[in-house]
């Protein structure tokens, strides 16, 4: 087993499905994230390949950077990839639908005025989440209801669940999956999985 440190900052974000994909794979990995962004950020920044984090280091030397490599990576190295070329090249569609989802709501995630921050999530919500749930629900469907690729459990699977219960989502979207049950179903199966429940349940609360 390689040993494994994840780099990033004390909250979700962009670092949080590579969490997860460890954590579901039952895969052991230091979780690094004592980084104040004053004090210790500026000597680790100058350690990374590209100034940025996520970072996974194996085995103390090699170092990988941008959050969907990473995951990717983890998810091939430990059976969450998908079962052929093909179920791979899907799951990797998804999962950059979800990051497309994630930069969408970037501003609204870190707006401090609160009345601006459900402002701009109603029009993430309404201009690029609820459009594109009306499309996932159709392939879900297609392909049997259970899961987005395959009929097994993949990254793809675990990068909705992840979007799906971020803080802001948790908080100001109570109605967003009401017209995906599947997704909804889905993401409910994800979230029962035990390793990921055992994480979720011991989690630091982070915002973001
Ligand atoms: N495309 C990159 C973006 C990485 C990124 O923007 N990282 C931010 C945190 S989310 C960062 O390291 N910010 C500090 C800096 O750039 O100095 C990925 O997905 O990993």
């Amino acid at each position: 087993m390689p040993g494994y440190k994840l780099y990033y900052f004390d909250v979700r974000g962009r670092g949080e499905l590579c969490r997860l994909i460890l954590h579901c794979a039952g895969v052991p990995f230091e979780d690094f994230r004592d980084i104040d962004y004053f004090k210790d950020w500026p000597t680790i920044k100058s350690k990374m390949p590209f100034g940025q984090v996520p970072v996974l280091e194996v085995d103390g030397d090699k170092m990988l950077a941008q959050s969907m490599t990473i995951a990717r990576y983890l998810a091939r190295r430990h059976g969450l990839a998908g079962q052929n070329d093909w179920e791979q090249s899907q799951a990797d569609m998804y999962c950059d639908c979800v990051y497309d989802l994630h930069n969408a709501m970037v501003d609204a995630t870190w707006k401090e005025d609160l009345v601006k921050q459900k402002e701009l999530f109603d029009k993430v919500n309404q201009d690029t989440i609820q459009p594109h749930l009306e499309k996932v629900e159709q392939h879900l469907v297609k392909n049997g209801g259970g899961h987005l690729v395959g009929q097994g459990l993949t990254w793809a699977d675990i990068a909705y669940y992840a979007y799906f219960t971020t803080p802001i989502m948790t908080r100001l979207g109570g109605e967003v999956l009401t017209k995906a049950p599947h997704l909804k179903k889905l993401i409910e199966t994800v979230g029962n999985n035990p390793n990921i429940q055992k994480y979720v349940e011991t989690r630091p609360v982070t915002s973001g």
